[in-house]
């Protein structure tokens, strides 16, 4: 390639780089909020953020095949299955802003398990869009519900909401409890009583 192509091809990767729409987006806000997107320390935030955001979106990205890479294994457990307290970081849907806390998850296998560490790719899954907490609970449920084929699937989360903290009503402390039960946890109440005490404890 010739000096002036090259040029003009580089000339053209810049301003591409430079027209990516969540970067533009994110200029545009730095100085709607009376910034100045070209001082030293800001000159690269917009690309920052956007990678940022993508980031905490990547959910999107994904789905149930991929997440699980066929990690459903054949078992002959009937027993409850409980792995609590992982946590999550997702966006509220209304404010865009954080919520974190804790996902707790149980089900009652029927002829297959799923590896332990695809339970925690489930909630990040849906954690990483924007949500609202109730939709977010459900959507691992049922999840877990039609990826296992379970007898029933509980899942509860607990979450603080910064839009309720750092703006808002500013309630430090209240956090948000949510549940989704299925199947044998709907159904029975001491299968339920029995994961609620298990997350408990
Ligand atoms: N149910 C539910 N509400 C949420 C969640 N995240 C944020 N919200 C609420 O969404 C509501 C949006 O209410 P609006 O009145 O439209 O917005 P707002 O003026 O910013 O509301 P305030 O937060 O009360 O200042 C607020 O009550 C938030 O607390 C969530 O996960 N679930
Ligand atoms: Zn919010």
């Amino acid at each position: 390639m010739d000096q002036k192509l090259k040029a003009v091809v580089s000339e053209a990767d810049e301003n591409l780089q430079v027209e990516q729409p969540m970067e533009q987006e994110f200029k545009r806000i730095i100085t709607a909020i009376g910034e100045d997107p070209s001082r030293e320390g800001l000159v690269d935030t917009p690309s920052r953020a956007a990678k940022a955001l993508k980031y905490l979106t990547r959910g999107y990205e994904q789905d149930l095949d991929t997440v699980i890479n066929g990690a459903l294994f054949s078992s002959e457990c009937d027993s409850m299955v409980v792995v609590d307290h992982i946590e999550l970081y997702s966006l509220c849907e209304h404010h865009m802003l954080p919520f974190t806390g804790r996902c707790h998850i149980g089900y009652i296998p029927n002829g297959k398990v799923l590896g332990l560490s695809k339970l925690a790719r489930i909630v990040d899954m849906y954690a990483r869009r924007l949500q609202i907490q109730e939709n977010l609970t459900q959507e691992i449920a049922n999840a877990i519900m039609e990826v296992t084929g379970a007898k029933g699937v509980g899942v509860v989360v607990e979450a603080s909401h910064l839009c309720m903290r750092m703006r808002g009503v500013e309630k430090q402390n209240s956090e948000m409890k949510t549940s989704c039960m299925l199947g044998s946890f709907m159904k029975d109440k001491d299968t339920r009583a029995e994961f609620l005490q298990l997350i408990k404890a």
